[in-house]
């Protein structure tokens, strides 16, 4: 994964520049580990409510049962589980650098009635003092920055807080 950003997925930009853009071999990794107990109502609950991870990317790793979904195209789409696969979810960090040409993944999980559901979710973000904005070589007069620069420590408070960016 790191391979990838030091290769700029795909955004037309230079060895290493979205790696050094997120802080380098600074860049954070923050185990979360998700337990999601049998609900005897799936129809009422929700075992995550609807988001975008702050992170730049989400490296996750599920248990067996299913859950997770993803919105695309107007709806809700169940991700399969495929054994001994990781999913990778574009986080909010890139879809900034990135001035919005990627999206962070929009994402919920279900829950079920029988089963119990664990996810393993690592979030790699970049350092909280490091300035995340669009990169400058992929803005233009035609295409003008989307998104403030701000401290990623100052992103994430609002976003945990529910504050306006
Ligand atoms: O449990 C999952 O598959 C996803 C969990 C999630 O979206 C999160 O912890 O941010
Ligand atoms: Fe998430």
């Amino acid at each position: 994964m790191l391979m990838t950003l030091s290769r700029g997925l795909g955004l037309g930009l230079g060895d290493h520049v979205l790696k050094e853009a997120l802080g380098g071999d600074g860049l954070e990794q923050l185990l979360k580990i998700n337990y999601y107990p049998p609900c005897p109502r799936p129809d009422l609950a929700l075992g995550v409510v609807a988001h975008t991870d702050m992170s730049a990317i989400t490296i996750l790793v599920p248990n067996h049962v299913p859950g997770l979904q993803v919105f695309k195209d107007e709806r809700w789409i169940d991700v399969n589980y495929v054994p001994d696969a990781v999913i990778v979810h574009i986080g909010d960090q890139i879809e900034i650098l990135s001035n919005g040409i990627y999206k962070s993944v929009l994402h919920r999980t279900t829950v079920n009635k029988e089963k119990v559901r664990m996810s393993w979710p690592v979030f790699c973000s970049p350092p909280g003092e490091m300035v995340i904005g669009p990169l400058q070589q992929l803005v233009s007069d035609e295409s003008p920055p989307k998104y403030k620069a701000k401290k990623y420590k100052d992103y994430a408070y609002c976003k945990l807080n529910k504050l306006p960016q």
